[in-house]
């Protein structure tokens, strides 16, 4: 499974703050739209291009490139996935948007599915699954679980850090995806928390705790 750690300055100085302890809830969700839409500029990197004739300024046809129509969808994990969206639809505004609700038992740490609604033609759209947080991967493999299941043949994922615990899971149980990061941490602690981590990513975005 291909990971990509995006190493880019802009991506490391936005993460440092975001791992810091007093951000505001206002400024976590700030830098994790931003964080998100740095990488979706990578994780879109390899979109097929096709060429077209068009009239230029001065009425000269000029030969300009353009996405190939292949048609997207991105699919948040709730609830922190919505703490990514806009950054993600600010560079795909005609995406289409699926969404799956998975919350995470905090004793078993195993994902627990209460909402799912798909667009109807996934076999037919590259899907974009976003996450803040790839901890022990168990929502992750359910997600990616649930688009396979209704045909989707191509996926990315894009979460702002993943443990290599979550990678491994994820990796075993699908090693066709693609996985953009910011960061790929140090490991999980007793409470399945990534570290150092970010925290309760969903809490952070939310203003709940
Ligand atoms: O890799 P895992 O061990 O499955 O953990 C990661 C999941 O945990 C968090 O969600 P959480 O369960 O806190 O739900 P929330 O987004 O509603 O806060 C996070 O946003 C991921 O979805
Ligand atoms: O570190 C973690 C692990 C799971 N979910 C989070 O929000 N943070
Ligand atoms: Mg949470």
């Amino acid at each position: 499974m291909p990971v990509h750690a995006i190493n880019h300055p802009l991506v490391k100085h936005k993460l440092g703050i975001l791992r810091t302890a007093h951000v505001s809830t206002k400024g976590f969700r700030e830098l994790a739209n931003e964080l998100a839409q740095l990488l979706t500029y990578e994780a879109t990197q390899g979109l097929e291009l096709t060429k077209r004739t068009i009239e230029g300024w001065n009425g000269d046809p000029v030969e300009i490139e353009e996405i190939k129509g292949k048609k997207v969808t991105i699919v948040p994990i709730l609830r922190a996935g919505l703490g990514m969206l806009d950054g993600v639809t600010s560079l795909l505004p005609s995406a289409r948007i699926s969404v799956v609700g998975l919350y995470r038992n905090e004793e078993t740490l195993e994902p627990v599915p209460y909402f799912e609604k798909f667009v109807h033609d996934l076999d037919e759209r590259l899907a974009i699954v976003i996450d803040p947080m790839l901890a022990t991967g168990g929502s992750m493999v359910a997600t990616l679980d649930m688009l396979k299941a209704r045909g989707c043949q191509d996926i990315k994922v894009i979460v702002l850090v993943a443990a290599p615990e979550g990678i491994e899971r994820v990796r075993q149980a699908h090693p066709d995806i693609d996985l953009y990061t910011a960061s790929v941490d140090d490991h999980l602690d007793g409470n399945g928390y990534i570290v150092p981590g970010l925290g309760d990513a969903g809490d952070r975005i939310f203003g709940t705790r």
